[in-house]
């Protein structure tokens, strides 16, 4: 998946300087990030909408939707995919990936030295808030 995100970028970034007239993205580029964030609080909603409705395809369709308009609020704030992903790799390592388990006093591990072959051990999720703010 990440590769596709990947190539979107390339080809909002791309689309960027086209004429309006003809390219919804150069168009979102022209009327701002704040349009940008229109459409993708738009599409988040039609996300859920979809999904409470039990649409699965819709929720598919509009899913592509959502993160066309992600990636182009990201090219917009000089966000790049490879951030996302190394953030979410920095979790990974730190927290693992973590389950529901049954609520308990256990001591929260130490942050995770820098990335390490072995994954984290799975651990509790009501930790990972709490983690998160430092
Ligand atoms: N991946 C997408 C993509 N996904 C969704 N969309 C557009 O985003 C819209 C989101 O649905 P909406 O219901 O919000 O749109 P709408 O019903 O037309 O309503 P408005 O947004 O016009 O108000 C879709 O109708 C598509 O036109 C996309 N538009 C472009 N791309 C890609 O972006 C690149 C640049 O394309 P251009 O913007 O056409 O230059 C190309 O690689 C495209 O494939």
């Amino acid at each position: 998946m990440s590769d596709s995100l990947e190539r979107l970028y390339l080809a909002v970034l791309a689309a960027r300087d086209l004429d309006p007239a003809t390219s919804r993205t150069a168009r979102l580029f022209q009327r701002g990030p704040s349009k940008m964030a229109k459409k993708l609080a738009e599409e988040a909603i039609e996300v859920v909408i979809d999904a409470v409705n039990g649409d699965t395809d819709a929720v598919v369709r509009e899913s592509a939707d959502l993160l066309y308009n992600l990636t182009v609020l990201w090219a917009s704030a000089g966000v790049r995919p490879e951030d996302v992903w190394r953030e979410m790799t920095r979790r990974e390592d730190m927290l693992g990936i973590a389950e529901k388990l049954p609520k308990s006093t256990m001591k929260l591990p130490k942050v995770a030295s820098p990335r390490v072959a072995a994954r984290r051990p799975i651990v509790a999720l009501e930790g990972r808030s709490a983690r998160k703010r430092h």
